[in-house]
């Protein structure tokens, strides 16, 4: 029986995946997987039960990944899952930034009883007047998964689009339309473009990348959208540029006191992955990554260490065994098991950083004993026996 416990609201069409294997429980050290969305666990006690923290969503600044790793816990993320209803709001928050769509509704509300509402909103109409998007310049900062739909859409819409993201995966790469221009260096698209959007993770190499630095290279009339992480951007460089007239509007997925109600600034409340269809998919992907893990020890998608899928185990027994990417490791494991009469029919260890991930699967049980020896070699993180 596995139990796992919920720190945000997932969607029933995941939770539903789970097996009656599976209990869920309300106290994370009693769970072996966490699934989680924005909840910060920097500072949460994770307990010695947990094995796997499922991130249903792209970022993962929320989850302390290098503690996690050090406890033997591997955390999960959905790349992709909610790529698209990110890509919705972007363009809805470019369209709201280009015309004041938001004063318009505001002024049709506040007047509402005046019964010559049509004949003086002709009037007023010029004061919620902007621009179109067709045949303006999209700088795209980062071209991951919302990143290379923003990109492609833009192209579709009639934009001109220029793409930065010096590790852009192949996948990304080949998924983008031919039109998108590849830049080099970033400050052309702070120089040329009409909207700048960025879709990167929230590091400490790229936070505060849009500095004031980047903001005075923009245009006054440019559109800055952060649908990411809202410390990727200098927003007090934002609102101090917006208020000098230097830049023409600021959209953030984030709300803070810097932005809310600033000058020039549209915020919504992380609404970005705020769809069912986003919702849906994310934890779907969430829970069968988990139960992956936890049934069969394969890892797919994990931020903090290697995957390593062998599928589902044929032979006698399998064991997993996180342990630290240094040389040496897998000898000391077939040694061990050696000694103890134990065959190994299958074996695939893989490493990623300083963390590395073997499955092993064996022709006979191996016993507490052999096991135990297996989690005194140095260097190992933890060992569970699978099957
Ligand atoms: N508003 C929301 O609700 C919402 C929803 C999903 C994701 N997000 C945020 O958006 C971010 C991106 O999501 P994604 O699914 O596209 O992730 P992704 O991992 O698919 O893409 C991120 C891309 O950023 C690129 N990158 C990394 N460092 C860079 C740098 N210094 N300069 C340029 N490019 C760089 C990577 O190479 C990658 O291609 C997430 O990390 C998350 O913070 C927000
Ligand atoms: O879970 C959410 O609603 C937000 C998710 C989003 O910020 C992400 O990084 O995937």
């Amino acid at each position: 029986m596995f139990q796992y416990m919920c720190l945000n609201p997932i969607a029933g069409v995941g939770l539903n995946l789970f097996s009656n294997q599976y209990e869920k429980v309300d106290d994370i050290k009693n769970a072996d997987a966490a699934l989680v969305r924005s909840a910060a666990m920097h500072d949460m006690e994770l307990g010695d039960r947990l094995l796997a923290v499922a991130r249903a969503g792209a970022g993962v600044n929320n989850i302390p990944l290098d503690k996690c790793a050090e406890q033997g816990i591997v955390v999960f993320n959905t790349p992709g899952a909610n790529a698209n209803g990110v890509k919705e709001l972007v363009f809805a928050g470019m369209l709201y930034a280009s015309r004041d769509i938001v004063g318009g509704i505001d002024w049709c509300l506040k007047n509402q009883d005046d019964e010559n509402i049509a004949k003086t909103a002709e009037k007023q109409k010029k004061n919620f007047a902007g621009t179109e998007i067709q045949g303006k310049k999209l700088g795209v900062i980062g071209l991951g998964a919302i990143g290379a739909l923003v990109a492609n859409a833009a192209i579709e819409l009639g934009m001109e689009v220029y793409g930065y993201d010096p590790y852009i995966s192949i996948q990304a790469a080949w998924s983008l339309n031919r039109s998108v221009k590849h830049v080099t260096n970033v400050e052309d698209i702070y120089k040329e473009c009409d909207f700048i959007t960025i879709h990167v993770p929230l590091l400490d190499s790229t936070k505060k990348m849009i500095d004031a630095k980047a903001i005075s290279l923009m245009k006054p009339t440019a559109i800055v959208l952060n649908f990411a992480r809202d410390l990727l951007v200098d927003e007090e460089a934002i609102v101090d540029a917006l208020s000098a007239g230097k830049l023409r509007k600021y959209v953030s997925d984030f709300p803070n006191p810097t932005t809310v109600g600033a000058k020039g600034c549209i915020v919504t409340p992380h609404l970005g992955a705020s769809t069912e269809e986003s919702e849906d998919n994310c934890a779907i992907m969430a829970v069968r990554e988990v139960r992956d893990y936890l049934e069969n020890g394969n890892i797919v998608h994990s931020v903090n260490f290697p995957a390593n899928n062998m599928g589902a185990c044929t032979t006698a027994g399998r064991i997993g065994i996180l342990h630290k990417n240094v040389a040496g490791m897998i000898a000391q494991y077939t040694t061990i098991l050696g000694a103890a009469n134990v065959n190994v029919a299958d074996l695939s260890d893989k490493g990623k950083g300083d963390y590395a991930y073997a499955l092993i699967d064996v022709d006979s049980p191996v016993d507490e004993e052999t096991i135990a020896k297996l989690r005194e070699v140095d260097g190992v993180i933890r060992v569970r026996v699978i099957k």
